[in-house]
């Protein structure tokens, strides 16, 4: 068994490249792709993209502006391409803490239908305090039992007591780790404290920190063959 499931994010303009890359990274050995589908330029693309690809071992991703994403269109857009994609039904559709509490119709939506949803949170400058963060995770409990927490290390301090915020979410399959150069650890760990997978690069990060495919496989290759 391996030690930990690598999900790979995929970044691309158009739908073909995306579906190629996704490709690529299961080639690689990733276990599951993490479609960033803010990316692609038009919506037609993006329901393009997401019926290309193997929607049982994929993340839909819509990242927003604010929560570093670079979808271009309006809110009232990205909500509603939202709930196309999350009609979908595919592994996971990732969305952010905020989007769910401004938008009812959709929260709704994915509760009835049963639809998985990762419910996100990131902050691209520090690692807030603990506390903070567990609030923001019984929050999150509201819309689903799968959470994710993506912070930024500046020190391996930040690193350290970020791991021991798992305790605050059992039960939510929680991928909880931190960006940056002094997270890179936690992106390794977090497999060890239970989160269904890691993130990992084909050949470019697409956040600070990430490692690649290779990278990961290679680390976790070697802790099981001792
Ligand atoms: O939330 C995350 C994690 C991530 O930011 C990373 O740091 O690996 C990469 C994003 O694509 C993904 O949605």
């Amino acid at each position: 068994m391996p030690l930990a499931k690598i999900c790979a994010s995929i970044a691309a303009e158009n739908a073909n490249d995306l579906v190629a890359q996704a490709k690529n990274a299961f080639d690689l050995g990733a276990d599951f792709v993490e479609a960033r589908l803010d990316f692609i330029v038009t919506p037609e693309q993006v329901m393009q993209a997401a019926d290309g690809i193997d929607k049982d071992r994929a993340v839909f991703t819509l990242r927003s502006k604010s929560q570093g994403g670079r979808f271009s269109g309006t809110e009232e857009e990205r909500v509603r391409l939202l709930r196309k994609l999350a009609e979908k039904r595919p592994m996971l559709i990732d969305v952010e803490l905020e989007t769910l509490q401004a938008n009812d119709n959709l929260a709704d939506y994915l509760e009835l239908a049963s639809i998985p949803t990762l419910v996100s949170w990131h902050d691209f400058e520090k690692t807030p305090p603990n506390d903070e963060l567990a609030d923001i995770i019984m929050e999150m409990r509201l819309y689903s039992n799968y959470v994710k927490v993506v912070t930024t290390a500046r020190s391996v301090e930040d690193s350290v007591r970020l791991m021991s915020l798992y305790e605050s979410a059992i039960g939510l399959h929680p991928i909880i780790f931190a960006m940056g150069e002094a997270g890179v650890m936690t992106r390794v760990l977090c497999a060890l404290y239970g989160a269904p997978y890691t993130y990992a690069a084909v050949e470019k990060a697409v956040a600070p920190g990430q490692l690649t495919i290779a990278q990961m496989k290679q680390l976790y290759g070697s802790i099981r063959s001792r």
